[in-house]
């Protein structure tokens, strides 16, 4: 069985998730739905956070929101006691309705608007990363108005290759974010920042893609970061108070995928930050990490409800379920692999292979394809595991479909935490059309 976290399957043959029974989860809110083991996120969190302190290393672990952000989640990461990281206006905005605390929120983004920067400095959130010398500039004539000094880490491009998929890597040259680590301009970038009056550069951030399962990638971008702290050292007098190693690290989505444990991608991370301070004789900088999917993406489950079939004789079975591309675009956008069961049978046999297909008017709305399964029938529902990262947070309106509800589920309780959208939502924006053909 490919479960995760509090997952079992319950004396009804049920699955069951944080003592919670997922088929009484889908009739009660419906489906799609989307279900979070919130013990999961906390052990996740925990497992982080606690190797940094058994190894005594200064450290902020800020949960990358863009993998999952909602009001409850954020509230849930502060009990924990994480940092958060923000990409966007929307995702600062929900963390501060959440309450979130803005001295731990880390502002990214690769073009971060006027009006988004001036928004971050007003609520004071603890560090912007700044990705390029657009937002360098703009920067320093808000802070410079405002008369405050600005936090800031320089994001930056080690020129790394991490082994991912293609759109999912950042850490390369020919890359759309950061300043470039081997072409000059992150040098341009630090003596910019620390001319500026209005700039306190605390440290350099990178982050060389996703769903990495090697710690090669992370050694190779410290030990390229440090060897320029080095030489920033001898030209500018420059030494970090925080290098940032972005995220990244992997999860299981199936059987084929095979990550580390989180404490061993951050023990390589502390054991190569402290070769590097030591050959430099540098002091110790706190660690800052920012993972977003190893953190809440195999707490999530998605429940569909199942509809229609098609059988192309001799090719292929197509069972239909209520959601798809408009809930799950990753399996269209990068080709993700997924493992499901049906949830109110998990312990029948596999009868035959069927390819899950989405209900979004498109070809490419497929979820999995050559699932075996039992024999599955209307009204019978397939859990898709490991859907918690990029799931909901890129989940979209395509054919008008609303989008599903959010339950989270911990001891035996169950919490909606994102309502379904209605069809009302679904035009609350809409202006009806006020220009008249003229007849005649
Ligand atoms: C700058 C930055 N930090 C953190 C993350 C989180 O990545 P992941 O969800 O793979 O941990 C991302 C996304 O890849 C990112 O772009
Ligand atoms: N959205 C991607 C990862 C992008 C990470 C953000 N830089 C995914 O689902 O795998």
């Amino acid at each position: 069985m490919f479960f995760h976290g509090t997952s079992r399957v319950n004396e009804k043959g049920h699955l069951e998730i944080g003592g919670v029974d997922v088929v009484t989860l889908a009739e009660q809110y419906g489906t799609p739905l989307y279900i979070y083991d919130v013990a999961l996120i906390r052990a996740r969190a925990r497992a982080f956070k606690e190797t940094f302190e058994k190894h005594g290393v200064k450290a902020q672990v800020a949960y990358a929101s863009k993998a999952f952000s909602t009001i409850a989640i954020v509230q849930l990461i502060e009990e924990e006691g994480l940092s958060l990281d923000v990409v966007s206006g929307g995702e600062l905005y929900t963390a501060l309705k959440a309450g979130f605390p803005p001295e731990r929120i880390h502002f990214h983004g690769n073009n971060k608007s006027r009006s988004e920067l001036e928004m971050a400095l007003d609520c004071g959130v603890g560090c912007i990363v700044v990705d390029n010398f657009y937002e360098l500039q703009l920067l320093e004539e808000l802070s410079r108005q405002r008369e405050t000094v600005t936090d800031i880490l320089l994001r930056v491009t080690p020129g790394i290759e991490a082994h991912t998929h293609d759109y999912i890597l950042t850490g390369q040259e020919d890359s759309k974010f950061g300043f470039d680590l081997n072409n000059g301009q992150a040098d341009e970038a630090l003596q910019q920042a620390m001319q500026s009056t209005s700039l306190h550069v605390l440290g350099i951030h990178c982050h060389i893609g996703s769903q990495i399962f090697e710690t090669t990638g992370f050694v190779l971008a410290a030990q390229k970061i440090f060897q320029k702290i080095a030489d920033w050292r001898e030209e500018y007098g420059f030494v970090p108070q925080i290098v940032n190693l972005g995220g990244g690290f992997g999860i299981r989505y199936t059987n084929e995928d095979d990550p580390l444990p989180a404490a061993q991608y951050v023990e390589q991370i502390i054991a190569e930050v402290k070769t590097q301070v030591e050959k430099f004789s540098l002091p110790m900088p706190e660690i800052w990490i920012e993972p977003g999917r190893s953190l809440v993406g195999d707490a999530g489950t998605t429940i569909y409800s199942i509809g229609s079939r098609k059988e192309v004789p001799n090719v292929r079975h197509y069972v239909a379920v209520d959601g798809g591309m408009s809930d799950n675009i990753r399996p269209a956008l990068y080709e993700a692999k997924y493992e499901a069961v049906l949830a109110n049978r998990v312990l029948d046999a596999n009868e035959e292979v069927v390819s899950i297909a989405g209900k979004c008017c498109e070809s490419g709305d497929m979820l999995i394809w050559d699932l075996p399964l039992p024999k599955a029938e209307a009204g019978d529902y397939l859990a898709v595991f490991c859907t918690g990262a990029y799931g909901y947070s890129m989940a979209n309106n395509y054919n008008r479909l609303p989008r599903p509800a959010v339950v989270f589920v911990e001891n035996g309780e169950a919490q909606l935490v994102v309502k379904r959208e209605t069809y009302e939502d679904l035009v609350r924006l809409d202006v009806p059309l006020k220009i008249k053909v003229k007849k005649g």
